[in-house]
């Protein structure tokens, strides 16, 4: 539980989304053998929003999409991307050009891979960015407390990326979303095989961010992680988000929990026994004409081979399913 989720159901209601996103679907376009293009997709019709204040987590397997939801957020996709959708800051509209403008500003991305830092240039010069020469002794000084805070020594100023360790440069990275007094922070899978201590170190940086009014998109493999510190999950599957759930609908054999695929994901944990689920996610190439979900679906219908299921309102939370209503 945070601090934000004790607000009323009226509350949230009346506080309107930081970031919408709506419909977005995301293919690639590549080239088969002689002229024959194909289309990978890779996000389908996804919608979700973000709020100040909170944290989402956006929990996926491997190559799902996850990443590429970020950049496609950021603005940041590769040139063969075909994005289509819309989405919404501050209840206007997020074109290309207006994510530019936001982008390391008022969105910022810590990327899943630290090579994004630029090897040859001083981690302070990173942290401060470009500043003119009149704002450089505010910007340092700000840089100096943050980097106190984060647990990062006066030397670290100096160094280049080379010379930190993988979770001082985590630190550095959450301290340039800091500097930055950015409204939105996007961690793409920040929490990569660490240690319980450093794992909750880093979980508690994202804390800090949401109670001081951050939207936090959290974007993880690790459920177990997300339950910690979130205060809603998307459930991504194949390349969009089968439900929505609040953290505490995580409990008991999950019967709060709005889809199947939730409710195995939860059960696969250690505490709750292992109860693994069979099958595996449709690939890419696979052309699915219903639900993503049918073929491990156990109480699939014969609509569900058919339609893609909407994301919809339900208890309190959101899901794409067929069957609950
Ligand atoms: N430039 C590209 N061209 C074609 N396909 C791409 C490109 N970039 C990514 N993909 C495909 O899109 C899929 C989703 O990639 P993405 O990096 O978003 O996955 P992810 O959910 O972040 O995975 P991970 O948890 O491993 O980081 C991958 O299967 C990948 O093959
Ligand atoms: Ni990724």
């Amino acid at each position: 539980m945070t601090d934000t989720s004790q607000k009323s159901d009226e509350e949230k209601e009346r506080s309107e989304a930081l970031l919408k996103v709506k419909d977005i679907s995301l293919s690639f376009i590549q080239y088969a053998s002689g002229l024959r293009q194909t289309e990978l997709k890779v996000i389908s019709n996804l919608s979700m929003e973000a709020y100040s204040g909170e944290i989402l987590a956006v929990v996926g397997s491997s190559g799902s999409g996850k990443s590429l939801l970020a950049h496609a957020i950021l603005g940041i996709l590769p040139s063969n991307a075909k994005l289509s959708g819309t989405m919404e800051y501050n209840g206007h509209d997020l074109s290309q050009k207006k994510k530019e403008e936001l982008r390391g500003k008022e969105i910022v991305l810590i990327p899943q891979s630290t090579t994004y830092l630029d090897p040859l240039m001083r981690i302070s010069s990173q942290v401060i960015g470009n500043v003119e020469e009149k704002n450089k002794d505010s910007r340092k000084k700000l840089q100096r407390e943050i980097f106190q805070k984060y647990d990062l020594k006066p030397e670290v100023e100096k160094m280049f990326p080379h010379e930190l360790s993988g979770g001082m440069i985590r630190r550095v990275l959450v301290s340039t979303a800091v500097m930055n007094s950015s409204k939105i922070v996007i961690a793409d899978e920040p929490t990569p095989g660490l240690d319980e201590k450093n794992l909750n170190e880093t979980l508690s940086y994202f804390k800090d961010m949401a109670s001081k009014g951050y939207a936090v998109i959290l974007i993880t493999h690790d459920i177990e992680a997300a339950l910690k510190i979130s205060d809603k999950i998307a459930i991504f599957y194949a390349g969009t988000i089968l439900e929505i759930a609040n953290t505490d609908d995580f409990s008991g054999e999950g019967e709060k929990l709005r889809h199947q695929y939730t409710k195995a994901l939860w059960n696969a944990l250690p505490q709750n026994k292992f109860r693994a689920i069979k099958g595996h996610q449709p690939m890419q190439d696979e052309v699915l004409d219903g639900c993503f979900f049918y073929e491990r679906c156990t109480t699939r219908g014969e609509v569900c081979s058919k339609c893609v299921p909407e994301l919809k309102l339900f208890n309190g939370g959101m899901v794409r399913c067929n069957n609950v209503s």
